[in-house]
């Protein structure tokens, strides 16, 4: 699914009018329709609407979905805020027709905004695409008001005050929704960490705006949701054999994180690879061949550290860095891996770390090689930004200058290709931030390369499917109970 621009989605309400062709208050009653039929199937007709609308679009719309909950026995009451004189063409059909249905409440002034108690149901429909300046005057009043209000808060299309694809200030006034409910496309901001609190959970509902015009809008920005992640996973033929689908090679596990390794290992045979071996420190080799019979053990001359390569021609990927440590021998070891590498890698971890303060390496990793680091490790590696934004700007430039695939992990981790396009995935959950869910990962990816997914591929599928088992992980032991290990075990194509 692609996300577009603010600017971007006019311009595809527009072509949609034009050519489909449908009225623009055609599209607004289509808007309010879907949106209804959310909302109707999550609560019955006992609950109580409160509807707080603009005088924008976005406001036409809190006022059409008034009218049509009211049509299905919702007990509705629906509030005007009139912070300017100006109303668009189509707020105003939709005033006149509701007119006819139910009182409609001016909000003028600060005292006119009602109680909002706990049981209600708030909908959202202050300012909507067409944010162009933080909500001031009466309008932040009534933000605060949903805000300190105990009752569930329901945006249309985006949270009233957040801007669509830039930073907001930390002191604009935005609402806080429980749940935001956006027309036909998510949008860049309910990618941003920082507009967690913003957002709520969120969903798309199709309004049927022109598929034709999104296919031939540009953007670097996409969604990797379930139909795209299935498209991107390769059948097994019924006369493959296990050499197939690759030997993985992990480099990982020093003294007291041999761990690391074995949840890597474990993730990297679950995602499919024919053959495994994890080359790791001395004193791991027992730990290793009890703890993970499928996999091959190769183990280093170093009783504590990795310090040397085995012999790589066999392998048909490289992973590299889970529970590695940052010795100086083992900086040797990733510099002779990067003159041998003729795979595609994984670089992960403490292999991350040491790339950070060894610029040169940097420079020489190959270019297809996937890094995983999380925003911590990132800002070791490119340096520090000042939001979200500017971190996501900062990540497409690294990846373009180093021609690398950055997987920035997080909670709609951004897989970022050298061309720039940036793909945020669907699937996850907080109970993955938990130690260990990143030699996971690790584990996946090496494994998707091993088997000759293109590393972009790879990026994609072993992220979207690192999230399903962590979803499917927090469903059975809940998201604070939830371990690394759950995760492996809950690896499922
Ligand atoms: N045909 C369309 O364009 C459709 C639009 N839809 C709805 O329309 C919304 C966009 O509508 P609009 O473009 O009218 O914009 P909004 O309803 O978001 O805002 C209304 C107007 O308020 C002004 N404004 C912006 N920021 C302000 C601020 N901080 N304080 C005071 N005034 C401010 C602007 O002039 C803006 O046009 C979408 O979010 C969606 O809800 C949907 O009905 C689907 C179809
Ligand atoms: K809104």
């Amino acid at each position: 699914m692609k996300i577009l621009s603010a600017s971007q989605v006019r311009e595809l309400d527009a072509y949609t009018i034009q050519n489909e062709p449908v009225s623009s208050l055609d599209l607004m009653e289509r808007a309010a329709r879907a949106f209804v039929c959310w909302l109707c199937a999550r609560y019955d007709n006992r609950k109580r609407i409160v509807i707080f609308c603009g005088k924008g679009n976005n406001g036409g719309d809190g006022l059409a979905i008034g009218r049509l909950l009211s049509g299905k026995g919702y007990p509705v009451s629906v509030h005007v805020v009139h912070y300017t004189q100006k109303a668009t063409d189509d707020f105003q059909a939709n005033l006149d027709q509701l007119g006819d249905f139910l009182a409609i409440h001016d909000i003028r002034h600060v005292e006119d905004i009602p109680n909002l108690p706990a049981g209600d149901l708030l909908i959202d429909a202050l300012l909507g695409s067409g944010l162009s300046r933080p909500a001031s005057g009466l309008l932040e009043k009534v933000i605060g008001a949903l805000n300190d209000s105990p009752a569930e808060v329901i945006s249309v299309d985006i949270a009233s005050g957040l801007y669509m694809d830039k930073v907001n200030d930390t002191t604009d006034a935005v609402v806080k929704p429980n749940h935001t409910v956006s027309f036909q496309l998510p949008k860049l901001a309910f990618m941003m960490p920082h507009n967690g609190p913003f957002v709520g959970n969120w969903h798309v509902v199709d309004i049927g705006l022109s598929q034709t015009r999104i296919d031939q809008t540009e953007t670097p920005y996409y969604f990797t949701d379930a139909p795209a992640a299935r498209h991107l996973i390769r059948a097994r033929e019924k006369f493959s054999h296990k050499g197939t689908f690759g030997h993985a090679l992990l480099l990982a596990g020093s003294y007291g994180k041999m761990g690391a390794a074995q949840l890597s290992g474990g993730a990297c045979l679950r995602a499919g690879v024919g053959l495994l071996t994890v080359h790791v420190a001395r004193c791991g080799y027992t730990i290793m061949q009890i703890a993970l019979p499928e996999a091959m053990v190769s183990v280093d001359i170093h009783e504590q550290l990795i310090t040397t390569l085995p012999e790589l021609a066999p392998y048909t990927a490289i992973g590299v860095g889970p529970g590695l440590g940052k010795e100086p021998q083992t900086l040797k070891a990733l510099d002779e891996l990067i003159e041998q590498a003729k795979v595609p890698m994984v670089w992960d971890a403490d292999a991350l770390n040491l790339l950070s303060e060894n610029p040169d390496l940097l420079k020489r990793l190959p270019a297809g090689t996937l890094i995983t680091p999380h925003p911590k490790e990132f800002e070791r590696l490119a340096g520090k930004s000042n939001d979200d934004y500017e971190r996501l700007e900062l990540a497409r430039r690294f990846a373009q200058e180093h021609s690398l695939v950055v997987c920035l992990k997080g909670a709609h981790t951004a897989v970022i290709f050298p061309n720039g396009s940036v793909h945020f995935n669907a699937t996850g959950n907080a109970g993955m931030a938990t130690g260990g869910s990143g030699d996971v990962l690790t584990g996946i990816l090496t494994s998707l390369l091993a088997q000759k997914y293109p590393p972009e591929d790879a990026a994609r599928l072993g992220v979207y499917q690192h999230g399903v088992a962590g979803d499917r992980a927090s469903r059975a032991r809940s998201k604070v109970s939830m371990i690394a290990s759950d995760i492996v075990e809950n690896l499922g194509w």
